[in-house]
């Protein structure tokens, strides 16, 4: 199956993603042309060291490329102040100098922590994605969004540092946990309800198929997903506009995740995929959609084995108080009122002000309720 390509259309700082089998081996020579000192720091965490870094480090090695490693630990926990600070203090000491590279190899935890590593070192570098997880093949590794967690919120400390190149290699999919599977094709999943029905009408025909293994249906999905996510981010790279509907079930999602102390009780895209179901029947509530839209979303999650009501989540949540105050760190927040991203049906998605709180209260409690 040969490799595809999709070009994030950013002027200057346009770059390509490609996506097909293969790809770490080719890495050294796709990276060669782009460095002049033939010199690489690649931060990876340790699960992705023992099963990928050494086919990336042999390729780079076939181009003549040197490299420093570093394997954080596996985790949401790591995308906070202590590796990060530990990540960038070993790229100094490694004197990464501004016109090397730093290399991604991992989730969106690694993704982000990274890119966001590149973004500050020397006042920034330049940086690779190589994503392993689906989720960070589909989603993390495009758009430039690079950051680290607070004890307060998701996200709360970053920068928009766009890659110069992302590699997809669909083939590191085949070691990737089904758990950590279907936690990203929760973000599969928000393409198609954000802005493309068909392609959830596909995704519920062919999601079983593509979740089992198939190579095909997965190159597809990702580069279906990551040419939706491009076209976004062309129109509106730093979210004033359109991209915010990438938010879609984020905003209940990332309140979850602080909720459950970004552990492995709820992962992201399991939050999402319980955040999309909210979003959708709080939609459905105001009367923006019918109510067949928002059971068709949770039927899908349900055959797919994902979470999509509160109670599906196997920990104790806080009230729904506590989960409001959280959502209130979300970035979407303008003058102190939360946004929602909402739908007018599947694929009808849009950013809504002024939300009633009352139905948000009530579909929170109906989630809940056994
Ligand atoms: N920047 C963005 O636009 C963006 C978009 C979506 C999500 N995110 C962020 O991404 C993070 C979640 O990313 P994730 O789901 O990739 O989590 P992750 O990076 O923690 O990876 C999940 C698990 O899979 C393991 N793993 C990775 N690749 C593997 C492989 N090929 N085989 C076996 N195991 C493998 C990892 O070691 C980890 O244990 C969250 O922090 C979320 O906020 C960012
Ligand atoms: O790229 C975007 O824009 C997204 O919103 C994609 C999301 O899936 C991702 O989780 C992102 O990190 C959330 O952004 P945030 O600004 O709400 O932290
Ligand atoms: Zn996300």
């Amino acid at each position: 199956m040969p490799a595809e390509e999709v070009t994030v259309q950013l002027g200057r700082r346009s770059y390509p993603v490609r996506i097909g089998p293969g790809l770490i081996d080719g890495a050294g020579a796709a990276i060669a042309p782009m460095t002049q000192r033939k010199r690489v720091a690649i931060l990876t965490d340790e699960s992705v060291a023992g099963l990928h870094l050494d086919r990336l480090c042999r390729s780079l090695d076939g181009a003549g490329i040197t490299h420093a490693e570093l394997a954080l630990p596996a985790g949401e926990k790591t995308k906070g102040w202590p590796e990060f600070s530990r990540a960038v203090e070993w790229l100094i000491d490694e004197k990464i100098e501004r016109r090397d590279l730093v290399i991604a190899l991992g989730g969106g935890v690694i993704g982000d922590l990274a890119g966001f590593a590149a973004a500050v070192l020397r006042r920034g570098v330049r940086f690779i994605q190589i994503p392993t997880t689906l989720l960070a093949q589909v989603d993390s590794s495009v758009g430039g969004k690079t950051g680290i967690n607070s004890a307060s919120g998701k996200n709360l400390i970053g920068a928009f540092h766009q890659p110069t190149l992302v590699l997809a290699d669909i083939d590191v999919l085949k070691t990737l946990p089904k758990r950590d599977f279907l936690s990203g094709y929760g973000e599969v999943m928000k393409y198609g309800l954000l802005g493309d029905a068909k392609f959830f009408g596909w995704l519920e025909k062919n999601g079983p198929d593509l979740a089992a293994g198939d190579t095909a249906l997965r190159q597809y999905a990702v580069a279906h997903s990551v040419q939706m996510k491009a076209d976004i981010v062309a129109r509106d790279e730093t979210e004033e506009g359109d991209r915010a509907l990438l938010n879609l079930g984020h905003t209940f999602g990332h309140a979850l995740e602080a909720a459950t102390g970004y552990s492995e009780r709820l992962l992201h895209g399991e939050g999402v995929a319980v955040g999309c179901a909210l979003a959708f029947e709080l939609s459905a509530r105001l009367g923006l959609c019918s109510q067949e839209e928002p059971s068709r979303v949770a039927a899908h999650l349900a055959a797919m084995g994902l979470p999509s009501r509160l109670r599906d989540i196997p920990a104790e949540l806080p009230d729904d108080e506590s989960l409001i105050r959280l959502m209130g760190q979300d970035k979407k927040v303008r003058d102190g009122k939360l946004r929602f991203i909402l739908a007018r049906g599947i694929g009808k998605a849009f950013v809504a002000e002024d939300v009633d709180m009352g139905a948000v209260r009530q579909v929170l409690a109906e989630s809940r309720a056994a």
